[in-house]
């Protein structure tokens, strides 16, 4: 069996397990295709229905490749719709993978910026443009960043020409562009606890802001407002993506950058390491391995040896972690997970074995994604030496653990939990595994969450017709995960991170109030429904019988506003007139976009964004419907799981 190679071409994150096939298995794949274009039918791109089989399977084994068949190879998302559909069971999606491959990257062409100088302000040229992103510290090296690069990063963005006073960014609200400032001065600040204004730094030229939003995709941690005139240049989370996975200098850079940042900041709110001196703060931060955990991943199994890793501290920066030891069955592998502890952001442990001094292995499984610091035993006792108050504070840790566990035989965790716990009565044991299913479902990780009190509601459906009405399709189910009298809508949660927002064409984002919706820029190839954990994102054909409309857009349009007539005040979205199609990453290559026949469309809930009430909570005739900001509803996850841990002793 063929390793898995790393794909050396972008875009593709995605499907980053495949394993792309020999030139003898490329050449025996098309000499099997019968040329029966359902692969290409089934092809949510819509520049598909341009491109002929034949033209493409003589590119994928020649060098004749025609332009739209190039364009085509770029554009493809590699989603794998085409798969399926193959009656001689080719694997289309790796054949695209290999003229992908072969092709190379597109940013290594050239790039039209008639479009660019076109829009250029009056004082501005291309080279001065050039000039000032060189400024910034991680477009420095022009061996590592080509000026070609750099020019397609400002073909796919905007230049921003800010008055004094203008506010660039807001915060608490979401975003994911980040700004490169050109010319000119800006202020950072926060609200302070009475709502004042508490300044933060003046940034200016050759210095960046946004950074945050864009590689957390969390609210903006800072107001960010110009305080003389100013340019920037405002580039889509998608184009930085790109730039970093053509340019890893670039990609390194921010991955330090937020790493480094994210460590200090947490190490120095840790009571472990309160009175250690900024510079062996920041050495220690300088130590410090990163390591990401998806979803259910495993950081320790109990059944593994002791490995090495098992011995450095390991602070969580995101995310929670459960711990849990498998009581002993009669036969391997018949135990029960007994869940004895969950850790979130800002907390620490030992490594496996040592988490509770006992010497007793547990397994850690990340709950959501998780990213982890590891300091090395090693740097841990230069700290621990030079700090005989971090020593006695982590002995003391050590040794509570050690207390509550002889006493509590299973629990582990900080010790207000334990007491916490003791006063609280038992709860019923179907409404703890409501909970829990409720951090397990990801409930309480969302934003807004439509809810159902099954006391009052006689399941008429009326919320379903609404938003049928409303959208067109309907975009909710009212059955769901049921906890007491509750029931969880399955519908779109608007998580806090969500993971369907990885899309290469900008279908899918996120308006600054939060909301997750669909852009005008979406095919429909359905990787976000595919990424989304909660199957809370549909795909649906647009080739249904309807009359061909003229455009592009006016199917687009014609699709939302079926329920027209009934359904008024629509607001146009902010975000989903900034790019047309067919999204901000392709070339500007005077295609023309609107000429192209989109097939397929995301649909997904994005509360009626728009609107100025939500179709399904408006419909219910009894007020059974409600929408809920899970965190205050249900309590957050930490409580809940604070609250089931603790009852469960
Ligand atoms: N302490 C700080 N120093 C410099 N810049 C900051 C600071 N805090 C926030 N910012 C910037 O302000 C921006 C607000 O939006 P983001 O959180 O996306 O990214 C943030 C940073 O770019």
């Amino acid at each position: 069996m063929q390793k898995p190679t790393a794909l050396p071409m972008i875009g593709v994150q995605h499907r980053s397990h495949l394993t792309p096939l020999t030139e003898n298995e490329v050449r025996f794949e098309i000499d099997m295709c019968i040329g029966c274009d359902r692969c290409m039918r089934a092809c949510p791109l819509p520049l598909s229905s341009q491109v002929n089989i034949a033209d493409l399977n003589l590119a994928t084994i020649s060098d004749e490749v025609a332009p739209h068949v190039a364009r085509f190879t770029q554009e493809c998302v590699m989603c794998g719709s085409c798969v399926p559909v193959c009656p001689v069971n080719n694997h289309r999606d790796l054949l695209m993978l290999s003229l992908k491959q072969r092709l190379g990257i597109s940013w290594d062409r050239n790039v039209d910026m008639s479009l660019v100088l076109e829009y250029l302000p009056q004082g501005w040229t291309l080279p001065l443009l050039l000039s000032r992103l060189r400024e910034q510290p991680m477009f420095g090296d022009s061996q590592l960043v080509p000026d070609n690069y750099l020019k397609h990063l400002l073909s796919s963005s905007k230049l921003l020409s800010l008055v004094p006073d203008s506010i660039l960014i807001q915060e608490r609200t979401y975003g994911r562009e980040m700004y490169f400032i050109l010319d000119g001065r800006f202020m950072t600040s926060t609200l302070g606890p009475l709502g004042q204004e508490l300044p933060i730094a003046v940034l200016g030229r050759g210095e960046f802001v946004g950074e945050r939003g864009m590689l957390t995709g969390q609210q903006r941690t800072a107001t960010v407002k110009a305080q003389t005139t100013a340019m920037v240049l405002e580039v889509p989370e998608q184009v930085i993506q790109r730039m970093m996975e053509v340019a890893p200098s670039v990609r390194h850079y921010f991955e330090n950058l937020h790493n480094t940042r994210s460590i200090v900041s947490i190490l120095k709110r840790m009571a472990l390491f309160q009175g250690v001196a900024d510079q062996d703060m920041h050495w220690l931060a300088s130590k410090v391995r990163f390591r990401n955990y998806e979803r259910d991943e495993v950081l320790f199994a109990d059944r593994e040896e002791a490995q090495p890793a098992r011995e450095a501290l390991h602070v969580i920066l995101d995310g929670f972690v459960k711990v849990a030891r498998m009581s002993s069955g009669s036969h391997p592998g018949q135990g029960k997970e007994r869940i004895i502890a969950y850790r979130q952001n800002g907390d620490y442990f030992a490594g496996g074995l040592d988490m509770l001094g006992d010497g007793k292995a547990v397994t850690a499984t990340a709950i959501n994604r998780v990213r982890l610091a590891e300091i090395r035993r090693e740097d841990m006792l230069v700290i621990l030496s030079r700090y005989p108050e971090v020593n006695q504070r982590f002995m003391h840790r050590l040794q509570e653990y050690r207390v509550m566990a002889d006493a509590a035989q299973t629990f582990i965790g900080p010790r207000d939990l334990l007491l916490r716990g003791q006063t609280q009565a038992l709860a019923e044991a179907e409404a703890r595994a409501g909970l829990r299913a409720l951090v397990g479902g990801g409930v309480v990780e969302g934003t807004e969450v439509l809810v159902i009190d099954l006391d009052k509601c006689v399941h008429c459906d009326k919320c379903e017709e609404a938003c049928e009405r409303r959208h067109g399709h309907s975009r909710m189910n009212r059955r769901g995960m049921v906890v007491g009298n509750i029931s969880v809508a399955t519908a779109c949660r608007h998580c806090q991170d969500p993971v369907c927002l990885l899309c290469s064409r900008a279908g899918i984002a996120r308006l600054p109030s939060g909301e997750v919706y669909i852009t005008e820029s979406c095919i429909g190839c359905g990787i976000c429904a595919e990424r989304c954990p909660y199957d809370n994102i549909s795909i649906i054909s647009l080739n249904e019988q309807e009359a061909a409309p003229s455009s592009t857009w006016e199917r687009f349009t014609r699709f939302f506003s079926k329920g027209v007539g009934r359904e008024y005040g629509k607001r146009q979205l902010p975000m989903a007139q900034q790019f047309a199609m067919p999204g901000p990453l392709t070339p500007a290559d005077g295609s023309d976009a609107i000429a192209e026949v989109r097939k397929k469309l995301a649909i997904k809930c994005d509360l009626c964004a728009g609107y100025s009430n939500q179709a399904c909570v408006q419909a219910c005739p009894t007020g059974a419907a409600f929408r809920v900001q899970p965190g205050q509803f249900f309590g957050s996850t930490e409580d809940i799981l604070n609250l089931t841990t603790s009852q469960e002793r």
